[in-house]
């Protein structure tokens, strides 16, 4: 298996939190580590040549003006390229995923620093989002309430010009979308610590909706109070999918609080606001919302916890020359058969990046293969396999071709 895109970044290489070093001092202690373009100038200048504050802040003020006069003109030409695409019906019809992931990966093509790609991805992301909002603002259901890691990855694929719509179901956030209540949903489909959430991929069992994208996010879970002292705690609320990343600090640290599962990590929140020997484990922005502070983050026992979200919606869209395939093959009972499904991939050379097995609800012992392939099914080589596949599986069906995540 090739999965080169798929590799999460090791920039953030943060260990789990000891109870006591709040979120925001090790935040700026990762900045501290980064020095900023002036901070690289003094190292090679003697010191005599730095300009004093209010030269900086000059130079500072005139960059501003320029980029705002700039991000002006782009947010004209936005709306041009709008009226060219002629009268539509809704802001989903100027939605284009394949241009921005083309527009992203630019910014990551040029960036010489000294912010990082992630940084960067996400400020041009915004001025995107806020761009197509000019026509009308996307309508984007998620796994709610508010403060979810759900509602992270919603912001960090479509921006924050959006308009949000918190579920209570990945089934609901389905539905949603099926009935053009809203343009897109938003739903987990696997972590890097605890695997593959179920529930999402049978929902592509039966569902008419394509996959449009997807969204890596890298996982941070805080235990949040209401006073933010350990002490205190005696029972911790929270997602079993959490507690399962937080296992080894919630043994070390607080071994003999109660552990109480609950639907969501905002429902955890919710609750350990109502009482002062409650905590929840949850993602910092929960804290914000609920009115809680930090008394220790991040807790999760691997640093590179991620989850991967998938961006439903209603259409396939083009090629944006990074993409990935997402594919349901239900396979024929026979020797062999998952072996045929596969050659007409591999022999193109398009390199499979996930395979995943589900009974297939269509009859007893039939299983049905979630596989991801690398390449688009506009593509020349993704078309022929696809051709050939029909022959030698029971049903193929095709949940979307999308651009890979970028940063
Ligand atoms: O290029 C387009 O089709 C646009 O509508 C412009 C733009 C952008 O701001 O760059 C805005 C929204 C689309 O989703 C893609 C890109």
């Amino acid at each position: 298996m090739n999965d080169k895109s798929r590799k999460t970044k090791q920039s953030d290489t943060s260990k789990p939190a000891k109870p006591g070093k709040p979120a925001a001092k090790r935040a700026a202690q990762k900045q501290a580590a980064v020095p900023p373009k002036a901070a690289k100038l003094e190292e090679s200048a003697p010191a005599a040549a730095i300009p004093d504050l209010a030269t900086l802040r000059e130079r500072i003020d005139g960059i501003d003006r320029h980029i705002q006069q700039l991000i002006g003109e782009r947010a004209q030409f936005a709306n041009q390229v709008g009226k060219a695409k002629g009268k539509l019906a809704a802001a989903v019809d100027y939605y284009r995923p394949e241009r921005e992931a083309q527009v992203l990966r630019r910014v990551v093509d040029r960036n010489d620093g000294p912010l990082n790609d992630e940084v960067l991805v996400r400020l041009f992301r915004e001025i995107m989002s806020a761009c197509l909002a000019q026509q009308e603002p996307l309508k984007i259901g998620f796994l709610g309430p508010e403060g979810t890691h759900s509602q992270q990855a919603v912001y960090k694929h479509f921006g924050h010009s959006i308009h949000g719509l918190p579920l209570s179901s990945i089934e609901e956030v389905f539905q949603e979308v099926e009935a053009g209540n809203a343009d897109f949903g938003v739903v987990p489909v696997e972590n890097s610590t605890q695997g593959t959430i179920q529930s999402t991929l049978d929902m592509f069992l039966t569902s008419r909706l394509k996959i449009s994208g997807e969204v890596e996010l890298r996982v941070h879970q805080h235990l949040l109070s209401r006073s933010g002292r350990i002490e205190d705690i005696e029972r911790v609320y929270s997602h079993p999918q959490s507690f399962a990343q937080c296992k080894a600090w919630l043994r070390q640290y607080l071994p003999k609080a109660e552990k109480i599962p609950v639907g969501s990590n905002a429902e955890a929140a919710r609750r350990a606001r109502n009482a002062d020997d409650a905590a929840a484990i949850a993602g910092a922005s929960a804290a914000t919302v609920y009115g809680l502070r930090s008394v220790a983050g991040p807790i999760e026992d691997r640093p590179d916890n991620t989850t991967r979200f998938l961006v439903i919606g209603r259409e396939l869209f083009s090629p944006s020359g990074n993409d990935r395939t997402s594919l349901l093959i239900f396979i024929k009972d026979q020797p062999g058969a998952l072996y045929n499904v596969l050659s007409p991939f591999a022999k193109r050379g398009l390199s499979m990046n996930r395979i995943e097995s589900r009974p297939g609800h269509t009859g007893r012992w039939q299983y049905a293969f979630f596989v991801d392939i690398g390449g688009h099914v506009q593509e020349d080589a993704m078309r022929e396999a696809l051709e050939e596949l029909q022959s030698l599986a029971h049903e193929v069906k095709v949940l979307g071709s999308y651009p890979v995540a970028i940063a």
